[in-house]
């Protein structure tokens, strides 16, 4: 604990003043003087670094994970302290110009009603929002690993704050086709076919139907099917089946085989590839799986993941230095490939790690080493969040992208410098995301702190590659040259359409009252968004280098619903698209054996004129009359996501839940869907289709929803008797306050009340 005299002997010497924890500094900006608030206790045990003050556990940690990367931590805070000092300001001057250019398109819709659409585009020219293209290129990226250049397949997104969660998407790279066809509602419940807690014969039989149907398309044998086959056999480099009735057979395209495994005589494993991803037949007849079946089949494995994302951003709760520990600490964990959890599986107690290569014997009898795991990317958190796990000498906080770029670089060097046979990238790069930035003008300031972290972690230029959510949208309007600025380390552009939904309706709040959520996405700007996305990343020529991927499967129980729809992904040319969990990827795998992406590119993309700006443009304003039921649903469902989602993470730190929405569907709830939640009924409020009292009392009876929804939870505490508590009035602000919060991201409010939740525990224990 810091002692009270040394807080007020600093409070006295910094011309500072303290008061409820909280320590107010004297300081000058650009010449001008303004106060910095910060936390007494964290500012205090903060230690000088690079001409910053960083939080000790940031500096152990930092201490703690360099031996093996080559830098020695004093001076990468060195290093470290001179980026953040340089571009600081800069980072601010773009927030500014975010602002500005808001407040100006407030200005423009501020009474008047309808859009005259041309006055309204030539306006967001005039402004600086729509910028002018120039001549064509083509992005110049290398050194990129084939999950990412050429093969087409499921990305996984997950919270990297979650160790056991973040070892299972690392080793999603495959997954049991049958366990995700069992488990999921893809197989109906009807006919005797019930999940249960014991193995359900008439389900698993099933399985097996709907199993070897996907095989007959993919994998199709040259005369009869797979569910007549009773033996598989290798001979002269060849699979050989033999049916029931004693016929032997081949598949039809002798190209697909393309391993094996045997123990002595017994063919163990028949390894096939279509479109560049594997599908492996598991043979055991003596295994309870393999005796239901003819053919001895234990499962059927297929790779899934391709790559994953760990997730620093919208699916995590990291408020400050201890947060921000735990995120960078398992992020290290994955690229030094060290990362354990001992856990609870069933009855019994495991330990979860990361998996290691497979290795089949080719047709031809060499070896075939595939990797086990997934590719792995890491988010970082937009240009708009400031941590203060590191400050400015006069304590105020700085751009936190800043220590996510630098710090999870640092990590990744474990990967690249290791001479060990199984590495993330097998091509030498690290894979960051950027979240939320806005045009061509932010990518280039990210793209020069790339260029400034290569410099100070000694590594080629490039070797850190940039995936470019398309999210926001002055990013989507003027994507072409968002890529034209990061073109030689650009991997992919991915069309994140929930933060780009919430950004939709806070561009033009002041333009009038939006759709409810779900209209809102049957309206032309949704389609345009995403064919531009493709669009544009086949004309900076893409292909061959990065992907161009699309967004999350936002409904986790809905696995049959996915399985029908989410093709329509690789349909639209996107090389990858996010899943939020393994089972899912094992699903949508099944979508890029359908469909080749290469194939829709080349014949149905490349060449097509370019997906309406115009359309893009043409704001969702709602053109119909709500009824009061109308309304009363849709404010009930906002408040009921709004609630459910806010309460766990100001209560308990976590930063992605699954939320079940007015209908009972679950739902994945981070920061981007509480983004166009709160956008929707702020906007609502502002146009009068709601009033303030409607929305207060809504979410008082959504408490009472959420709270039942919680009850088995022992670590949550009920809103309702406690509507003044934290919790309760973060989700109050994040709706009255949402037509001023710069662009509607929700994370300022949500990072305040968890602070101040933090607080308050730490205060309840002392
Ligand atoms: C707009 C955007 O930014 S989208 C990107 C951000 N969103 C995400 O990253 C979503 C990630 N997904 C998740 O966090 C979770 O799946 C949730 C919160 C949606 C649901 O979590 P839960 O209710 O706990 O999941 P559920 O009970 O269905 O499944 C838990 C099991 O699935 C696994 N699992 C669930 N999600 C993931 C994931 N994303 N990656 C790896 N494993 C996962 C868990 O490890 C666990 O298995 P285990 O017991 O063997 O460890
Ligand atoms: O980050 C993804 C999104 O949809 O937002
Ligand atoms: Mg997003």
């Amino acid at each position: 604990m810091i002692g009270l005299k040394k807080t007020i002997r600093l409070a006295k010497t910094a011309r500072s003043t303290l008061s409820c924890g909280m320590l107010s500094l004297a300081s000058r900006n650009h010449g001008r003087a303004h106060l910095v608030h910060v936390d007494a206790a964290r500012f205090l045990a903060s230690v000088a670094k690079g001409g910053l003050k960083v939080d000790e556990q940031l500096v152990d940690f930092v201490k703690e994970i360099c031996p093996g990367t080559g830098i020695e931590s004093e001076s990468f805070w060195s290093s470290f302290g001179k980026m953040v000092r340089e571009n600081h300001s800069r980072n601010k001057e773009l927030l500014d110009k975010r602002s500005a250019i808001q407040s100006k398109i407030d200005e423009f819709h501020e009474g008047r009603s309808p859009i005259e659409f041309e006055r309204y585009k030539k306006f967001l020219v005039d402004i600086g929002y729509l910028v002018p293209e120039k001549e064509p290129f083509s992005i110049s990226t290398d050194c990129v690993d084939p999950e990412i250049a050429l093969v087409a397949g499921p990305q996984l997104v997950c919270p990297v704050d979650n160790p056991r969660f973040i070892l299972n998407a690392a080793n999603a790279r495959w997954g049991s086709l049958l366990d995700a066809f069992y488990g999921t509602d893809v197989i109906p419940e009807d006919g005797g076919a019930h999940r249960g807690r014991e193995y359900n014969p008439t389900r698993g039989k099933k399985v097996f139907e709907e199993v070897f149907r996907w095989m007959d398309d993919i994998f199709p044998l040259a005369v009869a099917k797979y569910s007549q086959v009773e033996k598989f056999s290798i001979s002269e480099g060849k699979l050989t089946v033999t049916y029931d009735n004693g016929k032997q057979d081949t598949l039809r395209n002798g190209k697909q085989f393309a391993g094996f495994l045997k123990d002595g005589d017994e063919l163990r494993s028949v390894l096939l590839r279509n479109n560049g991803l594997h599908f492996e037949i598991v043979i055991d007849h003596k295994s309870s799986i393999g005796k239901s079946n003819i053919a001895g089949i234990k499962d059927v494995v297929v790779e899934s993941a391709l790559t994953a994302i760990a997730d620093c951003e919208d699916s995590v709760a990291a408020v400050d230095a201890e947060d921000k520990v735990q995120v960078y600490r398992t992020w290290a964990g994955l690229m030094k490939r060290s990362l354990s959890v001992e856990m609870q599986k069933g009855s019994r107690m495991i330990t979860r790690r990361m998996n290691t290569d497979r290795v089949w014997s080719t047709p031809a009898g060499k070896e075939l080493r595939l990797p086990g795991t997934t590719v792995l990317l890491v988010r970082n958190v937009g240009m708009h969040l400031y941590t203060d796990a590191v400050t400015l000498e006069d304590g105020s906080e700085i751009p936190e992208h800043m220590l996510d770029l630098a710090v999870t670089s640092l990590a990744a060097l474990h990967d690249l410098r290791s001479s060990g046979e199984t590495k993330n990238s097998r091509t030498g790069s690290v894979y960051i995301v950027r979240p939320k930035m806005h045009g061509p003008e932010e990518v280039e300031f990210v793209n020069k702190l790339f260029n400034t972290t290569e410099d100070f972690l000694g590594l080629r230029r490039n070797t850190l590659k940039m995936g470019m959510m398309d999210e926001e949208r002055r990013m989507t309007v003027n994507l072409y040259e968002a890529i034209r600025a990061a073109k030689e380390r650009i991997v992919f552009i991915n069309t994140g359409f929930l933060d780009r939904t919430g950004d939709e309706i806070h561009t033009s709040f002041r333009a009038g009252p939006f759709y409810p959520k779900a209209e809102l996405k049957q309206q032309p700007w949704l389609k345009a968004y995403e064919d531009w996305n493709v669009d544009c990343g086949m004309l900076a020529k893409l292909p061959g280098k990065a992907q161009i991927g699309k967004g999350m499967w936002a409904a986790p129980d809905n696995m049959r619903q996915m399985l029908k729809e989410k093709i329509g992904h690789p349909m639209a040319g996107a090389n990858c698209a996010w899943v939020p969990n393994p089972t899912a990827a094992s699903l949508h795998a099944l979508h890029y054996h359908k469909c080749s992406v290469q194939q829709v590119q080349n014949e149905n993309i490349a060449g097509r004129p370019r997906a309406n700006l115009d359309h893009i443009l043409q704001v969702p304003l709602l053109k119909r009359k709500l009824n009061a039921d109308e309304v009363k649903k849709e404010l009930n469902n906002n408040c009921q996501s709004i609630l459910g989602y806010v309460v766990r993470w100001v209560g308990q730190g976590v930063g992605c839940s699954k939320v079940p929405d007015i209908n009972d569907t679950q739902l994945m709830e981070d920061r981007a869907t509480l983004r166009i939640s709160a956008q929707l009924i702020a906007n609502w409020l502002y146009h009068n289709i709601v009033s303030k009292d409607q929305v207060l009392s809504a979410l008082k009876e959504m408490a009472a929803v959420v709270d039942r929804q919680n009850q088995h939870d022992a670590a949550y505490t009920p809103m309702v008797g406690n509507f003044e508590g934290l919790e309760f009035q973060a989700a109050v602000k994040l709706i009255l306050d949402g037509k001023d919060i710069a662009n509607g991201y929700t994370e300022g409010t949500l990072v305040q009340f968890r602070r101040d939740y933090k607080r308050g525990q730490r205060g309840s224990r002392k």
